[in-house]
């Protein structure tokens, strides 16, 4: 197949046993390309030889990392546009949001270039006269980075980037709906110089290639991005080889919309947090928690808005809204929409929707006079849907904020400072956002949640060397 995309494993591009095809949600007609699917041997392969190149990598020291991660986010931020095309192409982002999401990946890069060359550790005074005790920050070695399809850019970004800073060898899983994003990503990292064997892509399905990373004996921890099901497994598998975890899993999230907040900024942060990107984002604002007062203004502003917005393929450039990802996805979407209304909400929107191609549109819906005791309030549902909570008061808007398994990201729009304050102290999540949408976060910062939401130490920011090293504690008596 003279299309075929390959694996990188020990610096060749390797063609797995089989391929799978990569199809435009936009257009089904539009076979984008075949992608190799990796073995369990070539994990194997991969694992060994990113064990065997560890030595020389750590001892090339920070900053050779340092100005490696800086010649990639230059390349990947020139080639922004192309690669933001493929990913619109691949996942349904529309182009926009896609280019965006490219460019973010190239301020993570640059972002860990310059966090190599920061590693700080401690000298402490012993206990015991004449000896001193440092601190130090190592790398934990091989790693496995298993990533979703909803940010295929970003996300293998954000783990790949501080892996390789803090010394580490990669192994990349991307998801099996997005492989041309990663395989992009892939060339530019080999091409810009990282040595054979420290970063790996083994594209494939999950239950195969995925496993295999978790399983592998080499792999000395495990960073996974995606379903609070294949976190739990992989939290059992990681759990038998004593590895390091970290796991970002979902969310349902809630906004919460005061009497007192400006109409104008609710609305635009609620549009965007719950339907944006086909609220296709674990940060989405599923559940609006509105306030008795603006409940009714609120909602009559918000239907009109959500209603004139443009659904289409994701690289026509007056769509605001692309297609849901995959066929699964959009059943399960429009199950919700059912069941919605079978639990008694008056629902607005969430119908499929023509396109000009054969593609998974669907329109974004309000699931109004929602309970948060219903299934549509409570279970993620990962599409372009929101359910609206009517509440009295503040106390009653927090304490159904914090009623969830989850616990990711939380919003509230509000003019008051001391509800906004009494909010960022009391909501339980592990990001607040006070007039902003609960979705589209800083690079720069800690990204992660409470509860079913997240297990493990944060991911970004500076906090990642928390996950991408360990601590040594070194003693020396010097006599
Ligand atoms: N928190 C988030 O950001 C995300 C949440 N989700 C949620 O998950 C739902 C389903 O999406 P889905 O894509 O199936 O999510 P999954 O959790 O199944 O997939 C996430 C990643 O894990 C891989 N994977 C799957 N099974 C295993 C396994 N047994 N061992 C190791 N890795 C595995 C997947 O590979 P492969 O793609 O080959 O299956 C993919 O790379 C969505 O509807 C949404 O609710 C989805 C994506 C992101
Ligand atoms: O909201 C964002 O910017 C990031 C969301 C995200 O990482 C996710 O949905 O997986």
């Amino acid at each position: 197949m003279t299309d075929a995309h390959l694996n990188l494993i020990d610096g060749n591009w390797l063609p797995g046993d089989h391929l799978t095809e990569n199809r435009n949600p936009s257009d089904l007609s539009d076979l984008i390309g075949h992608y190799a699917a990796a073995t369990v041997e070539d994990v194997d392969r991969a694992a060994r030889a990113a064990q065997a190149a560890l030595p020389a990598w750590q001892a090339r020291g920070p900053l050779a990392r340092a100005d490696l991660l800086d010649r990639i986010a230059r390349r990947i931020d020139a080639e922004a546009e192309s690669i933001g095309h493929m990913l619109a192409r691949e996942e349904g982002k529309i182009l926009s949001e896609a280019i965006a999401e490219v460019r973010r990946a190239a301020q993570i890069f640059r972002f860990y270039g310059g966090e190599a060359l920061r590693i700080a550790g401690d000298a402490i005074a012993s206990v015991r006269p004449g000896v001193d005790i440092e601190v130090t920050r190592e790398p934990l070695g091989v790693v496995g980075l298993i990533t979703p399809w909803n940010f295929p850019a970003a996300i293998p970004a954000w783990k790949v980037a501080p892996a390789l800073a803090f010394g580490n060898a990669v192994l990349l899983k991307p998801a099996d709906l997005v492989p041309g994003t990663a395989h992009l990503l892939a060339r530019i990292i080999h091409e810009q110089g990282c040595p054979a064997g420290i970063f790996n892509l083994l594209m494939g399905p999950g239950s195969v290639v995925g496993r295999a990373l978790v399983d592998h004996p080499l792999v000395s921890a495990i960073s996974f991005t995606g379903s609070v099901a294949t976190g739990r497994a992989i939290a059992r598998g990681a759990a038998e080889g004593m590895k390091k975890l970290q796991l970002e899993m979902g969310g349902k999230n809630p906004m919460v919309v005061l009497d007192d907040a400006d109409l104008e900024i609710a609305v635009a942060a609620c549009l965007n947090g719950a339907f944006f990107s086909t609220g296709q984002r674990c940060t989405a604002s599923s559940r609006l928690i509105v306030q008795a007062g603006i409940h009714d203004a609120f909602v009559t502003r918000l239907a009109e808005a959500m209603q004139a917005l443009r659904v289409g393929p994701a690289l026509d450039p007056s769509s605001q809204i692309g297609p849901v990802v995959s066929p699964a996805q959009l059943r399960g979407n429009l199950d919700y929409v059912a069941l919605a209304a079978a639990e008694g909400c008056e629902v607005v929107g969430g119908s499929l929707a023509d396109g000009p191609t054969e593609g998974f549109f669907q329109r974004p819906a309000l699931f109004l006079k929602a309970r948060n005791t219903m299934r549509v309030a409570s279970e993620e549902i990962f599409g372009p849907c929101a359910a609206v909570i009517r509440v009295e008061d503040f106390d009653e808007a927090l304490a159904v904020a914090n009623d969830s398994d989850y616990g990711l990201s939380a919003g509230i729009c509000t003019g008051s400072l001391r509800h906004a304050r009494a909010f960022r102290h009391r909501v339980r999540a592990g990001m607040v956002m006070v007039n902003l949408p609960t979705a589209g976060v800083d690079f720069h910062v800690p990204f992660g949640g409470t509860r079913g939401s997240s297990h493990g130490s944060r991911e970004q920011g500076r906090q990642a060397v928390e996950f991408y090293t360990t601590v040594k504690t070194s003693y020396s008596f010097g006599g």
